[in-house]
């Protein structure tokens, strides 16, 4: 039988939820939940890091009414889980800001928000690889709603699951697209952040904690973005400013373009984008300083990443099917 993280360490812990500093509107938000759960929490106010049962009530609690009338921007929302986290923020009664490429897509995308019941729901097109476009963005959100609660980045631009074939503009390109444009975005967003006592949500990958094979470029966007995020988020706190950074470490889920790059190489099942989107609101939502979704997979990766890395190393490998990776050709002038 072959061994996987899966099956052998399928277990879950629940991760504590830091709400040390829940703002004014995600207090709405945890009376509806908190009512809902009946946690009857001794531990109000959450003095954050701690085993809060009020919190690990909420974790599990329905999606509730915590963002209706928010202010919201979600990049990477014309496909995947950046559509899905679009579509759980229309029901929720948000003001959604999508932005992606494809301009057909998120209209479609912003017509079914409308649909869902958004406050209101737009789109500015256009590509992350430029951090002009990033400010832009946020500058949008700014001249529509003179304010913003919660930044959502999520998107990525395309890379491969090969082999690492030498090509450095590729990794320029990704570090532009998936990480610098994040930091653009955060530096924009920032004042009105602060203003607001809002949230940044940053999705990342057990690639930012864990490198697997066939993903370098990509793995290295996503530590990058481990560094940045962590280290803010501690002089947020050192300079006592009310704005939270939730980064989100997901593993394998079910969105086209992701299927469509390793189904034939990854042997365990994709977790759905639906629920991973909503969990993803609601990490972001509660302040939560990290989320593991889904947990049975991340968590033991994440110890045993600590304990036992060869061994981890090791069923990485075992868990992918090498023999079905083609090389692609390396690009022109590479020297491999
Ligand atoms: N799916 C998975 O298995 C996992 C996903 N994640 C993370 O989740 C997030 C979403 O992934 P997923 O939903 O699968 O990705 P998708 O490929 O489905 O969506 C990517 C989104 O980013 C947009 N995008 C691509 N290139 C650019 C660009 N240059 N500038 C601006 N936007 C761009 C795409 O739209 P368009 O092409 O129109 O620009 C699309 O909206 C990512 O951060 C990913 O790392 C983490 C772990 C696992
Ligand atoms: C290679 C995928 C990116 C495909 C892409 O370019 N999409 C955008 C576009 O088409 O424009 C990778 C995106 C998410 C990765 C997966 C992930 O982050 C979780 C696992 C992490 C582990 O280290 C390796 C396997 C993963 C399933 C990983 C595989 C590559 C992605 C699907």
């Amino acid at each position: 039988m072959q061994l996987t993280a899966v099956n052998i360490y399928s277990f879950s812990l629940s991760t504590p939820a830091n709400c040390r500093a829940a703002p004014r509107w995600a207090g709405a938000w945890l009376g509806a939940a908190a009512a809902a759960a009946s946690c009857g929490s001794t531990e109000e106010p959450c003095t954050g890091g701690v085993w809060c049962r009020l919190c690990t009530a909420l974790s599990s609690a329905s999606p509730p009414e915590m963002l209706r009338g928010k202010r919201v921007i979600v990049t990477g929302a014309s496909s995947g889980i950046g559509e899905q986290m679009a579509y759980h923020l229309a029901r929720m009664g948000a003001h959604v800001l999508l932005t992606a490429r494809t301009e057909a897509k998120l209209q479609k995308v912003v017509d079914k928000c409308l649909d869902l019941g958004a406050a209101s729901a737009r789109y500015v097109s256009g590509s992350m690889e430029s951090t002009a476009f990033a400010e832009e963005v946020v500058k949008e959100a700014e001249n529509t709603w003179g304010g913003l609660d919660m930044l959502i980045l999520n998107h990525i631009g395309h890379s491969f699951f090969d082999f690492f074939n030498g090509d450095v503009d590729h990794v320029r390109k990704l570090m532009e697209t998936n990480f610098l444009s994040y930091v653009a975005m955060t530096v924009s967003a920032l004042p009105m952040l602060k203003e607001s006592e809002g949230s940044i949500v940053v999705v990342s990958s057990v690639s930012g904690k864990v490198a697997s094979p066939f993903t370098a470029p990509y793995s290295a966007t996503k530590f990058a973005l481990e560094g940045f995020f962590s280290s803010l988020r501690h002089e947020l706190i050192i300079e006592n400013v009310n704005v939270s950074v939730t980064l989100c470490i997901l593993g394998y889920i079910n969105t086209e373009s992701a299927v469509r790059a390793v189904s034939h190489v990854i042997k365990e099942a994709p977790a759905p984008k639906e629920e991973c989107a909503l969990e993803i609101i609601r990490s972001g939502a509660l302040r939560q300083r990290e989320l593991h979704y889904p947990a049975s997979t991340v968590t033991p990766i994440l110890l045993l990443r600590d304990f036992a890395p060869e061994f981890l190393d090791g069923l990485i490998r075992s868990n992918m099917r090498v023999e079905n990776i083609k090389r692609a050709p390396p690009p022109q002038g590479s020297g491999h």
